[in-house]
């Protein structure tokens, strides 16, 4: 049955009496709200705390809903004639989300509609025989609509009286329950559901069990991660991501921030000193759930340090001092950055987390995801996942290649050009916008904190100054208007500016005059860092590994100088479609994945933990090729070379 009439989260009831002194309180951290429906259709929230009688208290059109802080889980509703305000907090945030539209809907439905008959409501809810009725958020609209479709009636072939009712609804709701009108209105647009494999994965991470997630890129990893931190109580839980635009990506701050012992590179009786001061210790202890997105890129050494530093800081011997761990990432993807310890020639430590010991001893529970959402084409997914393996057969190469005499610009668009390296992409954007004719206007950012400009360079997208000029090819930061195609990735070019500010055209003929837009971020210590800028970004060209997690709609790279393996796959699968991909001279020599990452999914398919690819799709014919390794990882690559499934 759906449970979002039900909330499990921390809360505070406050009775005031007519001097507004408080007359009586209840309190409790964990505590579970109800929405009840009465014998006489009455609604009421009902509070149940431990030794304690349950308390209900019952919405009438004075009922007031906050929901500004819904996003970190809190929020208060008043109820004015009882004298009564009941504060949450600490509440998953979908899950309130869902919470405060049932309540939405109930107290609109309640008002504005015509009621539906019982025997309708029962053959779509389960009936409760007790005093008071568990109430779900399906509206009267609904319940007919689902009795209509149940008995092989569509509802789709008689409009009119719906589409009126609706009207009539939306009406009478502003006239009679204007709170809930706002805060129906502030809700967030749902945007696509979970399919069932990331269902599966949410409800394991639910369980408490310690979870690693993988799967191709573009099969929604970041997208579920999102769902998973929106169902975890926000106050303990910390959202990190091992670079700073992919922890901005879900809303968190960097694997680092949240640790608290710098590069890691510190002995470890330092880095447990480094982590004891406030207010890092007092995260780490409060922590319950630490999610890791991109995790291919955290430092194997770094991940071991911060397991140790967990178990010492939390006083606890569990695995990192029992926090739940929900890792995800590709490893097949870009590995972590090169590190080299001062005064010593070789490349120090583990390379990958699961080479480590603490990520055997956490008993990690693997899941791959399968579905490919970010390309809908079967023959370009097909492709790409080869690619990932380091498998580039005759199909790949040619159509690869044929991608180059592509024309997927249109309407002055350019493909945006991923480099391997991010200085040959600086020097495109700045010699690109120079070469343009007319005046240059500049977009600061307001910080609104002075002094966090670094910060907010490194964890935000968007850039603290924002030079453009008509003409200037940009990429869209924020989902502005999803049904419009206005998306995070989007492509478009600057064609004037209006009132100072750039009227943008994107690559499906949609205009949007950018506005500033806020983008907030968290420190360590859970303080909120918040940049107010216009969403744009240069697009002529970015780096591979800025692209890391992006899906653009027009792309074109030249793999050649390519040094990482991984790199190639990551350049290649940010394309939405082969239609919108044009890659200069490719050669299969351009593509390889890590020998180690093979041997590592290659055990996880053996143990049938997860069904994987690399198994059923690698033939025995390996081949050992030199690659244009960096000099620092030289001496490792000796060992153990870099080779190309064929
Ligand atoms: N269940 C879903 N239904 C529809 N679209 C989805 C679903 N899950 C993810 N998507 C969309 O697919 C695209 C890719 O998702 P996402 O960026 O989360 O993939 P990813 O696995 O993290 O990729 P990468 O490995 O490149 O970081 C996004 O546009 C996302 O909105
Ligand atoms: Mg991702």
């Amino acid at each position: 049955m759906d449970d979002s009439g039900l909330l499990c989260c921390e809360v505070n009831v406050e009775w005031l009496n007519k001097q507004g002194i408080l007359n009586r309180k209840l309190s409790s951290k964990k505590a579970s709200l109800r929405i009840l429906r009465g014998n006489t259709q009455q609604i009421f929230i009902e509070i149940s705390v431990e030794k304690v009688a349950p308390v209900k208290l019952s919405f009438s059109k004075d009922t007031q809903v906050h929901n500004k802080f819904m996003k970190d889980g809190k929020s208060s509703i008043r109820f004015p004639s009882e004298n009564a305000t009941v504060f949450i907090s600490n509440a998953p945030p979908e899950k309130l989300r869902g919470f405060l539209k049932t309540i939405f809907i109930k107290m609109t439905n309640g008002k504005a509609l015509p009621k539906v008959s019982t025997t309708l409501r029962n053959q779509v809810l389960l009936h409760k025989p007790s005093q008071y009725e568990d109430i779900s958020p399906v509206t009267d609209g609904e319940i007919i609509k689902a009795v209509r479709k149940a008995n092989g009636k569509s509802t789709d072939t008689t409009p009119s009286p719906l589409a009126g009712r609706k009207r009539k609804i939306e009406r009478s709701s502003t006239d009679k329950a204007p709170a809930a009108k706002k805060l129906y209105s502030e809700l967030p647009l749902q945007e696509h559901t979970l399919d069932d494999e990331q269902m599966n994965i949410l409800n394991a991470c639910l369980s408490g069990q310690n979870i690693f997630f993988t799967g191709s890129a573009g099969t929604g990893k970041s997208f579920l991660l999102k769902k998973i931190i929106g169902a975890l109580p926000p106050d303990v839980t910390v959202a990190t991501a091992s670079t700073g635009v992919a922890a901005c990506h879900i809303g968190g701050i960097t694997l680092h921030q949240f640790a608290g012992i710098g590069g890691g590179d510190a002995r470890i009786e330092r880095c447990i000193e480094l982590a004891s001061k406030p207010p890092i210790v007092t995260i780490w202890r409060k922590c319950k759930h630490l999610i890791i997105d991109e995790i291919s890129m955290v430092d194997g050494t770094y991940f071991q340090k911060i397991e140790e530093v967990a178990r010492k800081i939390r006083k606890n011997d569990k695995p990192f001092g029992g926090i739940q761990l929900i890792l995800c990432g590709d490893f097949f993807q870009l590995p972590p950055v090169a590190k080299q310890v001062p005064g010593e020639k070789k490349f120090s430590g583990s390379r990958f987390c699961f080479q480590t010991e603490a990520w055997n001893t956490c008993r990690l529970i693997t899941f791959e995801l399968q579905n490919v959402h970010r390309q809908t084409d079967k023959r370009f997914i097909s492709i790409l996942n080869r690619i990932r393996l380091g498998k580039v057969d005759e199909d790949v190469t040619n159509t690869l290649k044929e991608t180059a005499k592509q024309n997927i610009e249109g309407d002055g668009i350019l493909a945006t050009r991923l480099c391997s390296h991010t200085k040959d992409a600086d020097i495109i954007n700045e010699t690109k916008l120079k070469a343009l004719e007319g005046q240059s206007k500049i977009f600061e950012a307001e910080d609104l904190i002075p002094g966090t400009t670094k910060q907010l360079d490194n964890q935000t997208p968007v850039p603290g100054r924002l030079e453009l000029k008509i003409g200037a090819q940009v990429m869209l930061l924020k989902n502005v208007n999803v049904s419009a195609g206005l998306v995070n990735g989007a492509r478009g070019v600057v064609k004037d500016f209006r009132n100072g500010l750039p009227l943008v055209q994107f690559k499906n003929k949609k205009e949007y005059l950018a506005q500033r837009e806020q983008w907030i971020v968290k420190t360590a210590g859970g303080a909120s860092l918040t940049r107010k800028q216009i969403p744009l970004k240069l697009a002529w060209a970015f780096s591979i590994h800025k692209s890391q997690g992006l899906t653009l709609d027009c792309v074109e790279m030249s793999l050649g100088r390519v040094f990482e393996a991984g790199q190639a796959y990551v350049a290649l699968s940010r394309a939405q479609s082969l239609e919108g991909l044009r890659v200069h001279d490719f050669k299969s020599s351009q593509v390889w994945a890590n020998p180690e990452v093979i041997s590592f999914y290659k055990t996880l398919d053996q143990m049938r933990i997860i069904p994987l690819g690399v198994n059923r799709n690698a033939t025995n014919k390996v081949n050992i090729k030199s690659r244009p390794v960096k000099k620092s990882f030289k001496k490792l690559m000796m060992e153990k070379p870099i080779v190309t499934i064929q």
